[in-house]
């Protein structure tokens, strides 16, 4: 089967290759689509892949059916709208690492620029006037850098700005001062940050909780002639404030190479003689290009021919080491959750997964979105999958939490899953047995040992002579062959369970049937 592939932006042909090596992909290139058009076509390809031009909004994803993947050749998401992506269960890949040191250096080209209205003078002596009183800067040398977001790129701003002589200030909700003493810069809380600042550069990404960071009251705890950059995301910086705080000479200077709306061609800070900018140019060095454009096209390979993606932003990554080593389990974890579904058949409230032996060892987070897409999987269809299974889960209300026990019960590994409904608790537990391969080994207390696949009845009776014999007959009457039988009970001539698999799947007939034999109280037929 090929997969289609559509790119919207423009990107590096050589970074490309991986797609167009790929037997099973068809690429197209459209850089020229409206949203509308975007809209239309959407709904034939199996990939997406962007830039920051195009706008991937929930309009957009709605029409996407058999969109798999959306790649984002670079770093920010913010033209993504991630929640209808995970929503859909469209994973959204990103290139993280691949445009960080264009990104530095541009910043630090900016920084220079301002410092010295290298642009403005550049401007004027194009205009034939020769301005060297006008365009007197100020050095780097011992001023104070402040950098609020100390990520992969703003980390090698402050690498480089130690090189310009400049003293490091940095704010970042993950920066330690200990860490910060390593990094050999200076720490500080936000409002420390923009009082001891002679320059402000901003490296976070755009989010709620980042937009408009620096606003009016921002400005007002800055040193009076202090110059801000934003080589990062538009929205970050308020523009209006940024604007106010310029005319009012608050701010000497402001190099922008990022806008709350791009294209910016005609926005009234681009007025200012303060403002230095660029077109959204951080990334657009020909080695970042290829880099970004290489990592996500390898990614949306990977994906698309049923592997990992290495660069997840709506789904934890989860690195190879561990991935080998709770691989086998998937399929398993998988089943438990249908398994429980049928078994329960209400509406499941609570789910607790136990891991223990060997599973305790490594980060079983992937395990449970896969158990908690089985659980999901029988009212959602394939709609769910490893993406949105814990979105899904917080949507319908239902609480998962992840247990790691030491009590193996004599396996080496076992992965019980346990569900609350408002009739109480169900579990089933399950192992891979050297070998063998999967066996589920307890249904609620009772110790069994069934091979979870194809069909299945589990059948709680009371202990009693001739419960099985009926059983087995009244199957016989239907012609189901039982391929398999295990009993397990608390006490002699106490409650008990069959667990049968059998060789096609039992009608609702036969089941009520089933039901009304002596001794039998429940009987459940399970398909896996
Ligand atoms: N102009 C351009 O062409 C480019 C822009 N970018 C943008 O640069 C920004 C940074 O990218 P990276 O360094 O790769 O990201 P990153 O994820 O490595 O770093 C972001 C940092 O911001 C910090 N942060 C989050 N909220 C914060 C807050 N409220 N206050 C202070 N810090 C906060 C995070 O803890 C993190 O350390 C992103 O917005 C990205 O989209 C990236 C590449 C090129
Ligand atoms: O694609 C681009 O050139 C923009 C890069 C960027 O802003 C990012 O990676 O966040």
């Amino acid at each position: 089967m090929a997969f289609h592939v559509l790119i919207s932006d423009p990107l590096s042909e050589e970074g490309i290759q991986p797609l167009r090596d790929a037997e099973n992909i068809e690429v197209t290139v459209n850089t020229n689509l409206t949203a509308e058009s975007l809209a239309e076509k959407i709904g034939d390809y199996d990939a997406l892949l962007v830039r920051s031009q195009t706008q991937v909004t929930r309009e957009i994803i709605m029409k996407a059916k058999k969109l798999k993947i959306i790649g984002r050749a670079g770093v920010g998401v913010d033209n993504i709208d991630l929640d209808a992506a995970t929503e859909q269960g469209i994973i959204v890949v990103n290139a993280p690492d691949g445009n960080t040191n264009s990104a530095a250096e541009h910043t630090i080209a900016m920084l220079m620029s301002l410092a010295r209205n290298i642009p403005q003078a550049y401007y004027a002596l194009k205009h034939k006037q020769w301005e060297r009183k006008k365009y007197v800067g100020v050095e780097l040398k011992n001023k104070t850098l402040g950098i609020v977001g100390l990520g992969r790129i703003g980390a090698e701003v402050a690498a480089r700005a130690k090189g310009q002589r400049m003293n490091i200030m940095a704010y970042d909700p993950f920066l330690t001062e200990e860490k910060a003493e390593k990094m050999g810069i200076g720490y500080g809380t936000l409002p420390e940050v923009l009082q001891a600042a002679d320059f402000i550069t901003v490296h976070t990404p755009l989010l709620k909780e980042t937009r408009h960071l620096i606003n009016r009251d921002a400005f007002q705890k800055m040193k009076t002639g202090v110059q801000i950059i934003n080589c990062a995301r538009g929205g970050i910086i308020d523009e209006e404030a940024l604007y106010e705080a310029i005319r009012e000479g608050k701010v000497a200077g402001a190099a922008l190479d990022v806008f709350e709306e791009e294209p910016a061609r005609d926005h009234k800070l681009l007025e200012l003689p303060e403002v230095i900018a660029t077109p959204h140019l951080g990334a657009s060095t020909v080695e970042a290009q290829e880099n970004v454009a290489i990592d996500v096209s390898r990614d949306v390979v990977q994906f698309l021919n049923g592997g990992l993606a290495k660069n997840p932003v709506n789904l934890p990554s989860v690195p190879k080491e561990i991935m080998n080593k709770i691989a086998p389990y998937f399929e398993l974890s998988e089943k438990l959750g249908l398994f429980l579904t049928d078994l329960t058949q209400e509406v499941t409230e609570e789910v607790h997964i136990y891991y223990s032996g060997d599973l305790t060892e490594v980060d079983v987070a992937p395990l449970t979105r896969n158990t908690v897409k089985g659980l999901l999987k029988r009212h959602l269809g394939d709609h769910v999958n490893d993406v949105n299974a814990t979105y899904f889960a917080e949507r319908k209300g239902i609480t998962i939490n992840e247990h790691k026990t030491s009590s193996t019960k004599g396996f080496t590994n076992l992965l019980t899953v346990e569900v609350t409904t408002k009739s109480g608790t169900r579990q089933v537990s399950g192992t891979l047995l050297n070998g063998l391969g999967a066996r589920i080994v307890k249904v609620d207390n009772y110790s069994v040992d069934v091979i979870p696949q194809g069909h299945m009845v589990v059948i709680h009776h009371k202990d009693q002579p001739g419960a099985i014999g009926r059983v087995g007959s009244l199957l016989a009457e239907q012609n189901i062959n039982i391929a398999t039988m295990q009993v397990g009970r608390s006490n002699v001539g106490g409650d008990a369970i069959m667990m049968l698999t059998i060789d096609k799947h039992l009608e609702t007939e036969g089941l009520n049937q089933l039901t009304g034999l002596t001794d039998i109280y429940d009987v459940t037929a399970i398909d896996l």
